[in-house]
C-alpha cells in the first residue's frame, strides 16, 4: 500500500510557516492544512466551530483543545489518502497527543527565527483576509499598493502583529510550544532550522524534504515487493 508523507510545521508568529508551506506544497504536492485557515472559513462561513472559535480569538486566545481538535480530525478524515502538512496544529500537547492517536507524523520542522526579524517581518505584514494571502512590503509586496493581487480588495494590518503585541505573543507561543516540540524530538522527527531569511532555509528544507520522500518511497516500493 502507498504510504502518505505528513508533516506539520511549527514556529513563532512570522517565522514563515505559511511562507515555506506555500513552497512546501507547491513542490511536494502535499495537501496543506492551515488551522488559522479553517477558523477564518468557520468564521465567515458562521459554523458551530467557527462561532464558538469567534469568541476565542477576538480575546487573544487560543481555541480549546476539544474544539481545535475535532476541526482538524475532521479535515485530516477527508484527506485520508493523501500526503499533508500541518501549520497551526498541533499548538498544544493535548491536541499533539490527540493527532497521534489517530495519524502518526513522519516529520516536523520547527522554525527559529530571531526576535528582531520577527518584529521587523510582522510590522510590515498586510493580509488579505478573505482569503490569508500574506504579503510584506520588502520580501513579496502586492503588485498594486495596499491592494491583493487577485482580487483588488484591500489589505489589512492584523493588530495583534503589531510589536507591542509580539512580545507577549512570543512568550505565549514558546511555553505552549515547548512541550509539544519535546514530543516530537522524543520521537525523533523533529527538524529545528534557524536563519533570518525563508530563501537561505528553504534549501536545505528541500533537500530534507527530497530525502525523505525518496526513502519513503521506496520503502513502499519493497514493502510490495514479493
Ligand atoms: N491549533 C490551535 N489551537 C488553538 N487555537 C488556534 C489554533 N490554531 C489557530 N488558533 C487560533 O486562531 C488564531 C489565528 O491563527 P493563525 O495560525 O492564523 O495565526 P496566529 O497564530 O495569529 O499567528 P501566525 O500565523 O502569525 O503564526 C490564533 O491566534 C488562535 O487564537
Ligand atoms: O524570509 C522571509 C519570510 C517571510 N517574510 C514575510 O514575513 C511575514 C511573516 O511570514 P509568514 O506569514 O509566512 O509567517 P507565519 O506567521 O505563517 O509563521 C510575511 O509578511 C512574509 O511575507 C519575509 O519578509 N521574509
Amino acid at each position: 500500500m502507498a504510504k502518505f508523507f505528513r508533516a506539520a510545521i511549527m514556529g513563532p508568529p512570522g517565522s514563515g510557516k505559511g511562507t515555506i508551506s506555500k513552497r512546501i506544497a507547491q513542490s511536494f504536492g502535499l495537501q496543506y492544512l492551515s488551522s488559522g485557515h479553517f477558523l477564518r472559513e468557520g468564521i465567515a462561513a458562521n459554523t458551530e466551530a467557527g462561532v464558538m472559535a469567534k469568541t476565542y480569538i477576538e480575546r487573544g486566545m487560543l481555541v480549546p483543545d476539544p474544539v481545535m481538535t475535532r476541526l482538524m480530525l475532521s479535515k485530516l478524515e477527508q484527506l485520508s489518502s493523501h500526503s499533508f502538512l500541518l501549520d497551526g496544529f498541533p499548538r498544544t500537547l493535548a491536541q499533539a497527543q490527540a493527532l497521534n492517536n489517530r495519524y502518526q507524523l513522519d516529520l516536523v520542522i520547527s522554525l527559529n527565527i530571531p526576535y528582531e526579524t520577527l518584529k521587523e517581518r510582522l510590522s510590515d505584514r498586510w493580509i488579505h483576509p478573505r482569503s490569508g494571502r500574506v504579503y510584506n512590503m520588502g520580501f513579496n509586496p502586492p503588485q498594486v499598493e495596499g491592494k491583493d493581487d487577485v482580487t483588488g480588495e484591500p489589505l489589512i494590518q492584523q493588530d495583534d502583529d503589531k510589536p507591542e503585541a509580539l512580545m507577549a505573543r512570543l512568550r505565549h507561543y514558546k511555553e505552549v510550544a515547548k512541550p509539544v516540540i519535546d514530543l516530537y524530538k522524543s520521537l525523533g522527527i523533529l527538524h529545528s532550522f534557524s536563519g533570518t531569511e525563508t530563501d537561505r532555509i528553504w534549501p536545505y528544507i528541500n533537500s530534507l524534504l527530497s530525502n525523505k520522500m525518496h526513502t519513503l518511497a521506496q520503502d513502499a516500493h519493497q514493502s510490495q515487493t514479493p
